[in-house]
């Protein structure tokens, strides 16, 4: 991903994570609000059940209890218990016994039976039979409720059945669980409440809060306006909201410390890492003295996703501070197998130097993935040479025994940038090497009159005292050649042959410039 886009997808995180904790606290502010709501409209319908099976018992009581009566139907005694006991029971209005289906007496004295006994709803669970709405003569206009057992019946004002205490806001309601609505209080719309009886549950509807219980016999349904809750909703957004804000500001945090920290230098490296995006250069190394080329320098470059080349000067040192150089050289030793393996198993005589660390050199933890990487190519130890500057070799102690282990497993191990460290004959002396790398400042001085001119023939000699192999490095013109000729410094490596290249290049160079017999 490209700076541009990592910057896109973190302002467009960044926003996400401002909005949505503070849309998320609006939305619980609601929820818990309408929560809590529904819980209080259920408790209310849950009241008015219990009051309406409170009344059908009392009246049942009553209605079983004049059922026991066992002197004349509709003599004064008759007639003066069944008056006791409607003004006892609170919930009765009336009390009345029927004969052949016509009602002959009643609480208040005999009638002239013409009063047909009403067909009943429903039974009740002990038997009582209840029609849920008759017009009494004496006041057609306000229907009533009758309960029946055996000859006896009661008539019920369907009131007593909602007669609990609500906020007037809240519209109780109660039916029959046949769906025939028996009572109000506060007045609900009867077509809302006649649909919530039809699919009792709790819910929002046409700006309405409603909840609904269904009781063994009873249906209560409790309604109120929806802007009843809008205190409730601020009470919890001024609660939730300072949490929102926290989220928020959290995430947005998090997105700026990601972003930056995918941003910096040492982010983008790591996922280059990850990604593989490094590839493999190869600078030719000639004979001096044939022209001919004997292998080449294998040299990083960081492939950037818009495929721009990134020099390995501008990250390897920060690759050798956060130890990703590891897992660089790791895969800078597989491409090497896969790019010239057919070259170098071609060719014996070739080999390719590969730069190590100063913690490869230390650790020796390189030669076995070099050894696990050559497994199985037919590419000879003694064609890979294993090159490190000389901060490489400051613990003197651990560098030998890796340059030890690593001839022993075939591989040449040469100096680099030799003379632009703090390294010293008696340094050298005490490491097996096999090559010195002349640095490119020093190889620059030839034929000038600079100050450092005169070091290049002591570096020179002083390899050859040590019999190692001198590869001058930097070399750009002719006459660097004629003077290292002159000296007999074995092979060079600079622009005047060849830059760094692409594996295909380096092989047809080789062709060209020809390989060693
Ligand atoms: N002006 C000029 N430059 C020349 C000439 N001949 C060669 N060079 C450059 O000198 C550097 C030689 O590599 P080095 O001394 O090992 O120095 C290397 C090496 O220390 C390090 N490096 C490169 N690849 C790797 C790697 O795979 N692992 C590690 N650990 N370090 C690497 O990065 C350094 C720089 O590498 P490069 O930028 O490729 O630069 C290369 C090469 O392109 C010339 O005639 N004129």
């Amino acid at each position: 991903m490209d700076r541009s886009r990592i910057i896109v997808t973190a302002v467009v995180l960044a926003l996400l994570g401002a909005i949505v904790p503070i849309a998320a606290m609006f939305h619980f502010s609601w929820v818990l609000a309408v929560q809590e709501e529904h819980e209080r409209l259920e408790l209310f319908a849950n009241r008015a059940i219990a009051r309406a099976s409170i009344s059908l018992k009392d009246a049942a009581g009553a209605l079983r209890e004049i059922d026991r009566f066992t002197g004349d139907r509709c003599s004064v005694d008759h007639i003066a218990r069944m008056r006791r006991l409607t003004i006892n029971t609170r919930s009765i209005e009336e009390m009345g016994y029927f004969e052949n289906g016509l009602l002959k007496c009643t609480s208040w004295g005999p009638t002239e039976g013409s009063v047909a006994q009403a067909a009943p709803d429903f039974t009740a669970a002990d038997g009582v039979a209840v029609t849920a709405r008759i017009r009494p003569l004496a006041n057609q206009d306000h229907p009533l409720m009758a309960l029946q057992y055996k000859r006896h019946n009661v008539l019920i004002d369907p009131l007593r059945f909602v007669d609990i205490v609500v906020d007037p806001d809240v519209q109780l309601a109660l039916a029959t669980n046949t769906g025939v609505l028996l009572s109000a209080l506060n007045g609900p719309d009867p077509a809302r409440i006649g649909k919530i009886i039809a699919d009792p549950g709790k819910g929002l509807d046409d700006g309405h809060l409603f909840a609904a219980v269904r009781g063994t016999d009873w249906i209560a349904v409790a309604t109120e306006p929806e802007s009843q809750i809008v205190d409730s909703v601020r009470r919890r957004q001024l609660l939730l909201l300072p949490l929102g804000a926290f989220i928020a500001a959290f995430i947005i945090g998090m997105v700026v410390w990601l972003s930056r920290r995918r941003l910096s230098p040492l982010g983008e490296l790591q996922i280059a890492v990850r990604k593989h995006e490094f590839i493999v250069h190869y600078q030719p190394i000639v004979a001096l003295r044939t022209g001919n080329c004997v292998g080449a320098e294998a040299l990083v470059r960081w492939r950037r996703p818009d495929g721009s080349l990134v020099r390995p000067d501008l990250f390897v040192p920060l690759a050798e501070e956060s130890g990703l150089i590891a897992a660089i050289t790791d895969q800078i030793i597989a491409l090497v197998v896969l790019d010239l393996k057919k070259l170098l198993v071609a060719n014996r005589s070739l080999h390719i130097a590969i730069n190590l660390s100063p913690a490869d050199v230390r650790t020796a933890r390189v030669l076995p993935v070099i050894e696990k990487a050559l497994q199985h190519t037919g590419i000879q130890p003694r064609q890979i040479w294993l090159e490190a500057t000389e901060r490489g070799f400051v613990d003197v102690g651990s560098a030998r025994s890796t340059v030890i282990r690593a001839r022993e497993l075939g591989h040449a191990v040469a100096i680099d940038d030799f003379g632009t460290g703090y390294s010293s004959l008696s340094h050298l002396e005490g490491l097996p090497l096999d090559a010195l790398k002349i640095d490119k400042s020093f190889i620059d001085t030839i034929a000038t009159d600079s100050a450092t001119s005169s070091v290049t023939p002591h570096i020179i000699d002083m390899a050859k005292t040590l019999k190692l192999k001198i590869i001058a490095e930097g070399v750009e013109t002719q006459a660097q050649v004629d003077y290292l000729m002159e000296r007999d410094v074995d092979y060079g490596q600079g622009w005047l042959f060849a830059k760094p290249m692409p594996a295909a290049e380096f092989m047809a160079y080789c062709r060209r410039a020809g390989l060693p017999a």
